[in-house]
């Protein structure tokens, strides 16, 4: 059953192009979308100038690479993702799928890429065979070169062939868009929040199958709430938040600076403010006798600050630290001004 059959690699794949694809599989300059004040979404501001949900991005993913696209509840991914389906229109800017501008050449821009997109719907009266049967039929993929009994066991869904898609499981379902998306073989894979509603064991296939189409050459693009999961299985991350590009980079280069930890000192007097002392520090004052003190771990160690703020005459009567994890990156990202972040 759950034999990753990996997908072979047809005439329509990615090596076509003898691997010499653009380095850039996906574009974006200055890409912003406005939209209209009435334009439908539940609570969508009336009157006014309508909601900018991109504020002019530019975001390159790199070719072959496993892109995460992090951000908050209406940061804008969607947005980003329906633009590259064709499903949302830009208001401005430039955006080039494997190569091809979206305006200019859109037949092969559309061509160049699948999404499978965060809702399972899927007609409930179709068969997994139709379905892939039907979408090969929309994107003109002649009989002979359909895919749809490799995909499906690629899939793990070669069982569940003729079997009405009503009958299938969340899990089995999103594999199934996940084949849907690659009928027509394109070298871009875009997975919008594929995981919300999957249990932890079909999500670990559905990766291990995206995994497997990654190290096969397939670009694969994810967007996601869970930071641990782009954490684990993305080369490179972009963070987004209210419409801008707040941090984009390899996944290591940015957990590098996840060096922080921070020291809690309670003290034994109150404090009205940090001591001057103290003002190269990274220091703050929770409550009269709570000091923070933020710091890298790769710098000072715990000893050197402690010195430090008993020569300051504070007198320290407990302590903790804390680790930084991805998520109070992701808080300090996405709260504090761009500059800075690092
Ligand atoms: N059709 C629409 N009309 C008006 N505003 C919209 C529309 N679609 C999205 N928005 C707004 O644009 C902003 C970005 O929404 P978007 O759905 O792209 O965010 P998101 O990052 O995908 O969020 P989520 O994780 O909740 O899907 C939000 O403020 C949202 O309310």
């Amino acid at each position: 059953m759950n034999e990753a059959a990996p997908f072979s690699r047809p005439d329509r794949s990615p090596e076509r192009d003898g691997n010499e694809g653009p380095p850039a599989a996906i574009s974006a300059r200055g890409l912003r979308k406005v939209y209209a004040p009435h334009s439908g979404r539940a609570g969508g501001r009336r009157g006014g100038s309508g909601k900018e949900a991109l504020k002019g991005i530019d975001l390159d993913v790199p070719r072959g690479s496993f892109f995460g696209l992090l951000g908050p509840n209406g940061a804008g991914k969607s947005t980003f993702i329906n633009i590259l389906a064709g499903l949302v229109i830009k208001t401005e800017g430039r955006v080039t799928i494997w190569g091809h501008d979206l305006d200019r050449d859109n037949r092969n821009a559309r061509a160049s890429i699948g999404i499978v997109p965060q809702e399972l719907n899927i007609d409930p009266f179709f068969t997994p065979e139709e379905v892939l049967e039907f979408q090969a039929g929309l994107y003109g993929v002649p009989q002979a070169e359909r895919r749809t009994a490799e995909i499906l066991a690629a899939m793990a869904l070669s069982d569940k062939a003729q079997a009405y898609a009503r009958t299938l499981s969340g899990g089995m379902r999103r594999r199934l868009l996940v084949g849907k998306a690659m009928v027509h073989s394109p070298p871009i894979l875009v997975l919008d929040e594929p995981t919300a509603g999957v249990d932890v064991e079909l999500r670990q296939q559905l990766w291990d199958h995206v995994r497997e189409m990654n190290r096969q050459g397939v670009t694969i693009v994810l967007t996601t709430h869970y930071l641990e999961e782009a954490e684990t299985l993305c080369d490179r991350i972009a963070i987004i938040n209210q419409g801008e590009v707040v941090a984009c980079d390899t996944t290591p280069a940015l957990l590098a600076r996840l060096d922080r930890r921070e020291l809690r000192l309670v003290l034994a007097d109150d404090l009205a403010a940090v001591p001057a002392a103290l003002s190269d520090l990274d220091a703050a004052l929770r409550s009269p006798r709570e000091l923070v003190i933020r710091f890298r771990r790769s710098g000072a160690g715990v000893p050197a600050l402690l010195d430090r703020v008993r020569a300051a005459g504070l007198e320290v009567l407990d302590l903790t630290t804390e680790e930084a994890d991805l998520e109070d990156l992701f808080v300090e990202l996405t709260t504090a001004p761009k500059a800075g972040a690092g």
